[in-house]
């Protein structure tokens, strides 16, 4: 099959809403060269693997790249997908550049081009994120490795807002709990917790690749037993108290949902939010308090919030 690949000059700050409109649109998979990831420290000494190549990246803003199929449509999902990432500026998103390109590649370069930027990376204090093509030897013998191939999902495990959703789990989910997280994407938090030690997770995402790739993932790190995945609204027909709630969506998303998360968490549960980018931060504080839960911690990295709400 002959793909396409749609090539997007612009802003860190618009990476995580286009990369959200370039799968809406049927994308198959995201690749997002950002120079700073060629400066990033690096805590060398956990013995990641890190094969940056500077000519891969832009000398300033960022580069969202992604594949859809060449066929009839075309046209039209790229009209769309242009039309779509302009309606952003609507949410003061700076677009940079905003500059598309297109270019034809086949499917052999495709199925390889993202990977080359996926790299076993130490995420947080226990964790570390491993491709399911790289072979990789724990340095500690209490760090937990999810091994993840995200495939056309989102979450490669390293995005600023999964980190910070990851380190707030760190410090969230208890030995036995039971979580729910909405928009599983790869499946990534879900893996998280129940490497933590939760009992019961409930992974849910509108999207059926998602669901699938999720699935996939959850087998490969031997927690399928312990993960639910399903097809679900954000948290349409969810009943029974939960320890902890966690969804990395984007802020319009969160706030359509705080009080469903609220009356699904137990008195004293978590309900942890991510996706957030840093002018929406007061808007989600406010809807969080507003609904009755207490705004633990919040936090920050690059350009995205996180934060932790306790019922
Ligand atoms: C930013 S990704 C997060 C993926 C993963 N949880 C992570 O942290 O890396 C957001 C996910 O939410 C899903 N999503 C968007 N709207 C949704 C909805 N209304 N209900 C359920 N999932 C949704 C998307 O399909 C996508 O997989």
């Amino acid at each position: 099959m002959k793909w396409s690949e749609i090539s997007i000059h612009t802003t860190q700050e618009a990476v995580e809403p286009i990369s959200n409109i370039l799968h809406e649109a049927g994308a198959s998979g995201v690749v997002i060269e950002d120079p700073m990831d060629l400066v990033k420290e690096r805590e060398s000494v956990y013995g990641e693997i890190y094969q940056l190549n500077p000519d891969d990246y832009p000398d300033e803003g960022v580069i969202v790249k992604a594949y859809l199929p060449v066929n009839s449509f075309l046209g039209e999902t790229v009209e769309e997908i242009k039309e779509t990432i302009n309606n952003l500026l609507i949410y003061d998103i700076d677009l940079g550049r905003n500059k598309i390109s297109i270019s034809e590649v086949n499917e052999e370069e495709w199925a390889t081009a993202w990977k080359k930027y996926y790299h076993p990376v130490k995420i947080s204090e226990r964790f570390t994120i491993v491709p399911t093509w790289e072979e990789y030897e724990p340095v500690h013998s209490d760090e937990l490795i999810i091994e993840l191939d995200p495939g056309m999902a989102f979450g490669t495990g390293t995005h600023p807002t999964t980190v910070l959703c990851i380190q707030a789990l760190e410090r969230t989910v208890q030995f036995g709990d039971t979580v729910v997280d909405v928009g599983t994407g790869s499946g990534v938090l879900s893996i998280a917790s129940a490497l933590l030690g939760a009992k019961t997770i409930k992974a849910l995402d509108l999207d059926p690749v998602a669901v699938e790739s999720a699935r996939l993932n959850t087998k490969l790190n031997r927690v399928h037993e312990n993960i639910t995945v399903s097809q679900n609204n954000l948290l349409d027909g969810m009943k029974a108290p939960v320890d902890v709630v966690v969804a990395n969506i984007l802020a319009e998303v969160i706030l359509r949902f705080t009080d469903d998360a609220y009356q699904l968490v137990r008195k004293d549960g978590y309900f942890i939010t991510s996706g957030i980018i840093h002018t929406k931060k007061n808007q989600v504080k406010d809807a969080l308090t507003n609904t009755g839960f207490e705004v633990l911690e919040t936090m920050v990295m690059e350009d995205w919030v996180a934060f932790i709400a306790k019922k």
